[in-house]
Parts: structure tokens; sequence; C-alpha cells
């Protein structure tokens, strides 16, 4: 049976008068691409930024196994094994593939003293870093300067930084946002891979590639759920098609 790896209940989050998500509840499974989609401003993101530990609930739990991890910082969610990305790409664009990774490796490490070590000597991260490269088909470009790379590369950098940290969940925000069409394809390929072994939080405003990728979908409206399902019962649901996707689908 698939195992719950992460499960928010009841959240809340305010920005003073404006409530961005009102009590909203997800679980995240191992083996399960979960698709969040919304309108703009529909609270995707605060989503995220809350379930990472970004920012705080106003309500509402997080646990992750059997820890609640509700007020834990944003690191210590990272060692438990929360990996995020970002809409805009976060990397280190003078440094190689490689080393992108290794760092992203070394700064989740638990012993703080190996700071004073060269990066380049830390034998796990370099070996965690070879093991996100390949995972995510990068593997050919560990030389290469990050910042040459296409777009479509430095999102699939990206998630490799976060594999980087042997995360067990992904919360993925916008990761095919610029892509073409030749990228989209990879970095859905990539995510069915990778599904095996995560679970996957997925915000995208790409319909086609969420109801191909997607193995549940929840919609919201201005902070709130309105359905929750499979792609087939998204698609017809009335509330759905009326709210958000319109004539588009
Ligand atoms: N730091 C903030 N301070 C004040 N209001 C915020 C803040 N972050 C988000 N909001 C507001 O909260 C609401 C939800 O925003 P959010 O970015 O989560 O939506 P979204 O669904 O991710 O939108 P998009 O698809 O456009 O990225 C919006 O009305 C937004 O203006």
């Amino acid at each position: 049976m698939s195992q719950a790896l992460l499960t928010a209940s009841n959240i809340t989050r305010r920005f003073g008068g404006l409530t961005a998500i009102n009590n909203v509840s997800l679980t995240l499974t191992q083996g399960t691409v979960h698709a969040v989609i919304g309108t703009n401003g529909a609270g995707k993101s605060t989503l995220v930024s809350v379930l990472s530990g970004e920012i705080p609930p106003n309500e509402g739990r997080i646990m992750m196994g059997n820890n609640d991890i509700t007020q834990w910082p944003q690191p210590r969610r990272a060692q438990a094994g929360m990996g995020r990305s970002y809409q805009r790409t976060t990397i280190f664009p003078s440094l190689t593939v490689h080393e992108n990774c290794r760092i992203a490796a070394q700064a989740n490490h638990q012993h703080f003293w190996r700071w004073f070590q060269p990066a380049s000597h830390c034998k796990e991260s370099n070996s965690a870093a070879d093991r996100a490269l390949a995972l995510a088909g990068l593997e050919n470009e560990a030389t290469r300067t990050a910042g040459l790379l296409s777009h479509g590369a430095k999102r699939q950098l990206e998630i490799a930084m976060s594999l980087a940290t042997h995360p067990r969940v992904l919360l993925l925000d916008e990761p095919l946002a610029g892509m073409g069409p030749e990228e989209t394809e990879r970095m859905l390929d990539l995510l069915a891979t990778l599904k095996a072994e995560h679970a996957i939080l997925l915000i995208e405003h790409d319909m086609e590639a969420v109801f191909r990728i997607a193995d549940i979908i929840t919609v919201m409206v201005n902070g709130t759920v309105i359905a929750h399902g499979d792609p087939d019962a998204i698609r017809n649901d009335p509330q759905v098609q009326i709210a958000y996707l319109g004539d588009d689908e």
C-alpha cells in the first residue's frame, strides 16, 4: 500500500485581512504526483511556502510520518526529507552543475564542523551529487558551468539539487514554466521516474501536462479547495468546469 509521507490538515494562512489559504487539507503519498491547480492568486504558492516551512500557517497542522513538523524551520524539514523547488531558478550560475549539487548536499549536512572543510573533500556530498545528477539525467552535464545550461536543464538541475539532499517529499512550484515542448517532455519523464520513490506535490499552470502526469488533483479557488480527485473526476466536475477550467477543457 502507498505510504503517506506528508499530511497537512486544516491549513489556514492569512496576510493581514486576506485569507490566502483557507482550511486546506491534503496528503502526499509515495508513488503519487499530487497536483494543485487554480487560477492566479488561488493560494498555490502560499500552500507550498507553508508546507516547506518558509512561512508559518495561522492554523492547522503538518505531519511528516509521526512527526508534527508545523513549527519546524526549513533546514530541519529538509533534513527530515523535504525537498523544494521554486518558481524561479535558484542555481549558482558561475559554478559547475556538479558543484551546485554538491553544495546543496553539503548545506543539508548535519555535521556543522564540515563547513570548515573544502566542499570538494566531502565524500558523502560528492556521492550525493553524483547520484542526484544521475537521477535527474544530468550526469553528462556535470562539468558544465550551470549558467550556460538551457532553461530546461537549469530546472532539471534545481530538481537535482533538491535530490542531493535525499528528500522523500518533493514540493515543485511550476517546474515547467518557460519550457518548450521537448524540455517539458523531459521534465515529465523525470517526474514519472521520481514518483516511484517520492511523494510529489506539483504546482503547475500547464493543464495538459497536469492532466497527463498527475494521479491526484486538488483544485483551489480564492484559497479554498473546491475539488479533489483523480484527473477524470476533476475534468468532469461541474464546479471545476465553471470555476476554473472554463472552455479550455
Ligand atoms: N507575502 C504576501 N503578502 C501579502 N499577500 C500575499 C503574500 N503572498 C501572497 N499573497 C496573496 O495571497 C494570495 C495567494 O497568492 P499565491 O501566490 O499563493 O497564489 P497562487 O495561486 O500561487 O498564484 P499564481 O498562480 O499567480 O502564482 C494572493 O492574493 C496574493 O496576492
